[in-house]
């Protein structure tokens, strides 16, 4: 089956390969894990519920193609908790070898006003910082496992941001909105990944590239916050409504896959993607310098200033 909207036509198989998706119990992360197993890798099916993780796999596992398959294991990551995120970091670096990709693919959308358990604004917390403090855990591990990539879900709302002020990234200064907090959250992953693509180049690290993406307006349960903060009932609507106007989660998930395994890309790095090929990002989000910038905000909101996320050993 191809997807109008464009098809990773790559056949590279993944079999050794080790990869983690977040998010992946359901939507456009599903169909990544789904794909990378089918292509041989050994998939993480990162995620909040370990029984719609274990629902995911099952799923997954009737997907098999004659190719042959990988293997699924379901792990307990809450993106949402820096706490979370360092106990599966740890998990995985105890057990694997190498780590090869990363698909930061987890997401909220339209929540109400709250604050992370870290403090952070909901949105900004986990879209952004959790993913963040997860790539820079694994980043030696992956510097050291030979060509590897680290693919952030994006969307085209990142150009929707405003300039990101960054002494105000949780509200604390102007009026809470939703939207603009998704936007926000959604220009800080098309950012970090050019912020962290410039520090790598930096000190001569080719072997680990970085990529950003938007997935097409897909029918996934990014929707499941909106009658929250929309109107009541939006979430059901959206989740009816969505076949009509919006692309399958497995059409949605093809530029995470294309960005993760296609050779086309391979020496690509920092770039933003739509419909499998590179695409333009907003004024901001070229900025080099304003990266730079964005990168020392991380990194200090993440309090890691003493780690070296460039090491090789691990
Ligand atoms: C159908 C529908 C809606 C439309 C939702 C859309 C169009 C969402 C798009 C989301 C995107 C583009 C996310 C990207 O990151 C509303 C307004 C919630 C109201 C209820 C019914």
């Amino acid at each position: 089956m191809d997807c109008i909207s464009g098809w990773c036509k790559s056949e590279r198989r993944l079999d050794g390969s080790v990869a983690i998706v977040t998010g992946s119990n359901t939507g456009i992360g599903k169909e990544t894990a789904s794909d990378f197993f089918n292509r041989g890798a050994r998939v993480s099916i990162a995620c909040r519920d370990i029984e719609k993780g274990n629902a995911a796999k099952k799923d997954i596992e009737k997907t098999i193609t004659d190719s042959g398959r990988g293997e699924l294991v379901v792990e307990k990551l809450d993106v949402a908790s820096l706490n979370s995120v360092r106990e599966f970091a740890k998990r995985i670096l105890l057990r694997e070898k190498s780590i090869d990709i990363l698909v930061n693919n987890a997401g909220v959308m339209m929540c109400v006003e709250g604050k992370t358990e870290d403090g952070f604004e909901t949105h900004i917390g986990t879209n952004h910082l959790g993913h963040a403090l997860l790539t820079v855990l694994l980043l030696p591990k992956m510097n050291s496992s030979g060509d590897s990539r680290i693919v952030f879900v994006s969307s085209l709302l990142h150009k929707w941001a405003p300039q990101l002020d960054l002494e105000d990234m949780n509200f604390e200064k102007s009026p809470y909105d939703a939207y603009q907090a998704y936007c926000r959250s959604k220009a800080a992953n098309v950012l970090f990944a050019r912020a962290l693509a410039n520090e790598l180049r930096k000190r001569g690290i080719t072997n680990v590239t970085t990529y950003s993406l938007h997935p097409g307006v897909v029918g996934t349960d990014i929707g499941r916050h909106f009658s929250d903060s929309v109107v009541r009932g939006a979430s059901w609507i959206f989740n009816k409504a969505s076949p009509l106007f919006a692309k399958s989660p497995k059409c949605g998930a093809q530029t995470s896959i294309y960005c993760a395994v296609d050779e086309a890309c391979s020496k690509e790095s920092g770039l933003y993607y739509a419909d499998c090929a590179v695409a333009k990002t907003s004024k901001q989000c070229q900025d080099d310098a304003f990266a730079a910038k964005f990168w020392d905000w991380t990194i200090e909101s993440l309090k890691i200033e003493k780690y070296d996320p460039f090491q090789t050993s691990n």
